[in-house]
């Protein structure tokens, strides 16, 4: 009696063949290796010049002082450490409902960017541009009377605090806020300043209202005094949300695309990848998904490479060119070991 599969013409029902060894399994990689020049190691700089203090929720991570960055960073980049994402933690200097710290000239954020230029000519240097950090309410924006965000001068005050960490030296700037318009405002102001064709314009677009974001803010102790952030994260079923957005920004000048998280949101990555084909996509592998992956190692679920790895593998497959994760340090080594196809 025939069963079903013996209907199966034989060259198609096998495909072990095609990847039982590791020189077919690399070959089984339709597209792009994961390389080091991909990755983005997010810094928490503090108001503190010789601070160097663990943070409890992110293993290994740390917030530091400006006078420590020399020494921390200075082996990674011998190890071939291309970029940086700067987050200013102030804990020191009391918050105000503008933010006026973000663009402190005294500031942890316009001090690094200044040391890191000087002391790694070849460092690419981003900024997190957003209010959060920095006002006493907690909230990315200006508010309202009655709490509600106000978006005009929101913008206002971002495309300014922009404009200072470009004219401080930044490379790159990246806007996590998710206010109205944001792109369009700050590529002006970089315009009209004079650094419309000298500095990146890295938008997070798809950025989504994540429970996965508790140790970052933990880390920067930027949590809302009152309320949350889904009048301005996108609700996390919102396809289309996300897909209006990503094309919103890429049309204001966004120069590269991001969406964050990443692992619960790879559908949205690949969208990212249809809808801004020829802009660089930038994935956020965010504080929740670190902590998560760590924990699950601590567990015994399964090995903290091969996990590290195929979390990155699924970014890449799903289109994205760039990676903000903190396990760079980690892959600066393993990229010198042989993979484990
Ligand atoms: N605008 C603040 C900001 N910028 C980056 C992150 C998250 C980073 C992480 O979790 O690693 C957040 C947190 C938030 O929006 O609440
Ligand atoms: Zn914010
Ligand atoms: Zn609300």
């Amino acid at each position: 009696m025939n069963s079903d599969l013996n209907l199966v013409p034989l060259n198609s029902s096998i495909l072990h063949s095609g990847y039982q060894h590791p020189v077919t399994r690399a070959w089984a990689n339709q597209g792009r290796n994961i390389s080091k020049s991909m990755f983005m190691y997010p810094i928490f700089i503090t108001d503190d010049d010789d601070a160097e203090v663990s943070l409890d929720s992110m293993p290994g991570q740390k917030r530091w002082g400006v006078n420590k960055l020399e020494g921390f960073l200075g082996p990674l980049v011998k190890k071939g450490l291309s970029s940086v994402i700067l987050f200013g933690v102030p804990l020191k200097t009391p918050k105000d409902a503008q933010g006026t710290l973000a663009d402190d000239p005294n500031g942890p954020v316009i001090q690094a960017i200044k040391v890191l230029r000087k002391a790694f000519p070849s460092l690419y240097i981003a900024t997190d541009v957003c209010l959060c950090e920095y006002t006493s309410h907690g909230h990315c924006g200006i508010l309202h009377e009655d709490g509600t965000i106000n978006n005009q001068p929101s913008v206002e005050r971002l495309a300014e605090v922009a404009v200072s960490y470009a004219k401080a030296g930044a490379h790159c700037v990246a806007p996590s806020d998710m206010m109205d318009g944001r792109i369009r405002a700050i590529k002006k102001g970089l315009i009209d300043a004079g650094f419309g064709n000298k500095v990146t314009l890295m938008a997070y677009s798809a950025k989504f209202a994540s429970s996965l974001y508790g140790p970052f803010r933990d880390a920067v102790d930027s949590a809302p005094s009152f309320g949350d952030r889904r009048c301005y994260q996108l609700p996390p079923t919102a396809r289309g949300l996300a897909r209006r957005a990503i094309v919103r920004d890429a049309s204001e000048g966004a120069d590269v695309i991001m969406v964050k998280p990443t692992l619960p949101y790879l559908d949205i990555v690949a969208e990212a990848r249809d809808l801004a084909p020829d802009h660089p996509l930038a994935c956020y592998q965010v504080s929740g998904e670190f902590a998560m992956i760590h924990a699950g190692a601590k567990a015994g679920v399964y090995e903290l490479r091969r996990m590290a790895e195929e979390s990155v593998q699924s970014m890449v497959r799903a289109g994205a060119t760039i990676i903000l994760s903190y396990f760079t340090p980690e892959f600066l080594d393993w990229l010198d070991e042989p993979t484990m196809l």
